[in-house]
């Protein structure tokens, strides 16, 4: 697996204002190696790391939790929330108790947020929705079904709508029933290509490490280029982007680890997940 051409690494970047932090000062030309950017929504980088046309770069956690066994994750990157996420809502004609028998539209540029939903649905609340999944359109898909979810900057413009919709925040709704944190982004790497070419995947890792550090120890460049292409205040940016989290420690793995045996007991995912870390990896080659 892994791109097929040797001398050239193909990287996927997710387009949403959620991941600019990690890409914002990311600059592949300034790499040795020669870097391919591909930039899409989860759902088409998802496809291409499962087929291979992607090396390495970011993903929806539930797709990583399918093809675990191909991939390593890269450490301390991630989109994370503790509490809510102000951009996976779920849009509903009633409440949310009366919907859970009902149609519900899905946005099909996701993966995690329609399985949390899928669980937090059966799990939480004891329900069985039908599903459907269609372009990320607010009001068709309200023509269509009782309630919608919308992910990323789809979902954060819907929110700014007055279209009288109850909203229900799937990553606030998870952590109250759960405790937990949800991951909705990972950062993985295929294992063929962290094989043949440790350099070029170690000078990405720390490009991509250096930018999340520069991005988050100035928000200000990022709030302002996401005011000019989206729309919405600074104050809405500057909250939106300091209540996500982007590393990938202790916390976070708890709250995948939940999320995939969920997965796993609802037959989501066919198989017990294992994650294993790209730096683990690495080392234990170092010592042989
Ligand atoms: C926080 C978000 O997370 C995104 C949600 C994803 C999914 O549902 O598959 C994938 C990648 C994340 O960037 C968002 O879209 O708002």
């Amino acid at each position: 697996m892994g791109s097929q051409d040797n001398d050239k690494t193909v990287l996927g970047k997710i387009q949403y204002t959620n991941a600019w932090p990690i890409f914002y000062y990311f600059e592949p030309d300034s790499l040795h190696g020669t870097v391919e950017m591909i930039t899409d929504v989860p759902s088409i980088l998802n496809r291409g790391m499962g087929e291979g046309q992607i090396d390495i770069g970011a993903l929806s956690s539930f797709a990583y939790g399918e093809i675990s066994d191909s991939l390593l994750l890269l450490p301390d990157l991630s989109v994370s929330a503790d509490g809510p996420v102000h951009s996976i809502l779920l849009f509903s004609k009633v409440p949310l108790e009366y919907i859970i028998n009902g149609r519900i539209a899905v946005t099909n540029t996701s993966a995690s947020s329609t399985n949390l939903l899928k669980i937090l649905m059966s799990k939480a609340l004891e329900g069985n929705p039908e599903y459907i999944t269609v372009d990320p359109d607010l009001s068709r898909m309200m023509e269509v079904a009782d309630a919608a979810l919308l992910i990323g900057d789809h979902a954060i413009k819907a929110s700014w709508e007055d279209h009288g919709l109850y909203v229900t925040d799937l990553s606030e709704l998870w952590n109250q029933w759960t405790g937990f944190s949800m991951t909705f982004a990972v950062w993985a790497v295929h294992r063929d290509a962290a094989e043949n070419k440790p350099e070029v995947i170690r000078e990405i890792v720390d490009a991509l490490l250096a930018s999340k550090r520069q991005s988050l120890s100035d928000l200000s460049p990022i709030v302002y280029e996401a005011m000019k292409t989206i729309g919405g205040t600074m104050k809405y940016w500057q909250r939106y982007f300091e209540n996500l989290c982007y590393d990938y420690g202790a916390r976070q793995r708890q709250g995948l680890e939940l999320y995939f045996r969920y997965a796993y007991e609802l037959g989501l995912i066919s198989h017990e997940v294992t994650m294993e870390l790209w730096q683990e990896k690495t080392r234990i080659q170092v010592k042989e």
